[in-house]
């Protein structure tokens, strides 16, 4: 299967070192970045070989053929990219779940690749238990919070910082409750996973969320509960942040390249 990637950051470097140690699955056919200069030189040592295989026009990266395409760039590279992905023909999985907030967008995407015999799925990424939710919904779900916790300096950039000094926290600070919609649409470096949780629960309007910084933690924690008719789940997750963007969880590339060796697979789990 051949794979292209969208992205070349924390997740797109761990993600391609992954996938080139699966010679006999997979193959790169490409990773489109937005600045090439950058790319070029975060692909050192072990990443080298992927030089070449970098790339800034979508028509050159398309004119490999991948059969898949992974996104890992952010909210803004599936709104220039997923559709002219789709229209090509390609499988897409999103790791920027939180741009399916838009439900036009979402729909766009959904039908496209309905017409063209392709897939969107989107990734599990930095949370567990997608499983168990999805099943839950099914036999009755009645309510699901999902709280996510990080270090103040995880949530720099985001809207939570203007007017507050992230350095200077002392005790875990609440910085927004509300929908998973709007979690994901305003937090979009840091709340994909609420809506993950969301579209495989209540949907983004009846999934609540909470977002915190706390300066007593050094992992990105996540918490999910859910109620329902099948029961009780209470899950929390202490994720080790990627070294190279402590924003994102180490084991979501891990995810999508679970995801990418399972596509095929003669048995998946
Ligand atoms: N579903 C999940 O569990 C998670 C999802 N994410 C999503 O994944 C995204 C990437 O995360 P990281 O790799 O940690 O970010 P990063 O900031 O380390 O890397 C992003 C890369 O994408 C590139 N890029 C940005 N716009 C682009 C475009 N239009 N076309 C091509 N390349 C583009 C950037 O130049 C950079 O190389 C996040 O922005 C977030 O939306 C992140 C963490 C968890
Ligand atoms: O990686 C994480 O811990 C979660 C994250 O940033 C996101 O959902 O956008």
């Amino acid at each position: 299967m051949r794979v292209g990637l969208i992205g070349f950051g924390a997740i797109g470097q761990r993600l391609a070192r992954g996938l080139l140690a699966h010679p006999q699955r997979v193959t790169l056919s490409g990773v489109l970045v937005q600045d090439l200069s950058e790319a070029q030189a975060a692909a050192q040592d072990d990443l080298a070989q992927l030089r070449p295989l970098l790339s800034d026009s979508r028509d050159a990266w398309l004119e490999a053929a991948p059969d898949l395409v992974v996104e890992c760039a952010g909210h803004t590279a599936v709104d220039a990219h997923a559709v002219a992905v789709l229209g090509a023909g390609c499988d897409l999985l999103l790791v920027s779940v939180g741009a399916l907030t838009d439900d036009a967008r979402y729909e766009r995407l959904r039908a496209l690749a309905e017409a063209h015999g392709r897939q969107v799925r989107l990734v599990a990424g930095a949370v567990g238990g997608i499983d168990w939710l999805t099943a839950a919904r099914d036999a009755g779900l009645r309510e699901v919070v999902y709280r996510g916790r990080k270090p103040p300096q995880a949530w720099r950039g985001s809207p939570a910082e203007p007017g507050r000094d992230l350095d200077a926290l002392v005790a875990p600070t609440r910085l927004f409750e509300g929908s998973a919609r709007q979690a994901a649409r305003d937090f979009p470096r840091n709340a994909n996973v609420a809506a993950t949780v969301a579209l495989a629960t209540l949907g983004l309007d009846q999934t609540r969320v909470e977002l915190w910084a706390d300066p007593g933690v050094s992992d990105n924690q996540h918490e999910i509960e859910a109620w329902g008719e099948a029961g009780h789940l209470l899950l929390r997750l202490d994720n080790r942040p990627d070294p190279l963007n402590p924003r994102t969880s180490l084991v979501t590339a891990h995810s999508a390249l679970r995801a990418v060796l399972n596509w095929r697979a003669p048995l998946v789990l």
